[in-house]
């Protein structure tokens, strides 16, 4: 079955993450790393790129991949995938835009009760930059049900 390509940046300085907090849309007051669609035409690196500009000011300079997540929602039929990228400098300062407010995060204190349910799983394969893949079942896109690491 065809998924729908997503992308998302993380930017880690090894000691701290920026994440956005969703001002509006879908995800709407969770902190985020940036991201959004592939559209036609693109890559999904690129895609990733146009993203952090556009959400956050800000252009990544050592994009790296760094997993692959799956997910299922028992309320839609196509599946998502997202690609997560990480990168630690960039070119630009981190500035507030309509979607998302920029903010650092110890990686001791990073907000996981106002962030999605699949973050907590995900997130020390990300801050050990050891590449993942994870596959999500999701029940009514917010109750986490289900989630394989492989
Ligand atoms: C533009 N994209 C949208 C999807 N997204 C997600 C999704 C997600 N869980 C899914 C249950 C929703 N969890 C994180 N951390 N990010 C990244 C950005």
């Amino acid at each position: 079955m065809k998924r729908k390509l997503l992308t998302l940046v993380m930017i880690n300085d090894g000691s701290r993450v920026l994440l956005g907090y969703k001002k509006r849309g879908f995800g709407a007051g969770y902190y985020n790393g940036f991201g959004g669609k592939v559209e036609p035409g693109e890559t999904v690196r690129e895609a990733a790129q146009r993203e952090l500009v556009e959400e956050a000011c800000i252009s990544a300079q050592d994009l790296q991949e760094a997993g692959v997540l799956v997910f299922a929602f028992d309320d839609q039929p196509q599946p998502w995938e997202v690609h997560v990228f990480a990168a630690s400098s960039y070119v630009g300062e981190p500035a507030e835009t309509d979607e998302m407010r920029p903010v650092w995060f110890a990686h001791e204190e990073v907000p996981f009760d106002s962030m999605w349910a699949d973050d907590p799983i995900w997130y020390p394969y990300l801050l050990r930059q050891e590449h993942f893949r994870g596959v999500f079942a999701f029940q009514q896109t917010t109750k986490l049900v289900w989630n394989t690491m492989v």
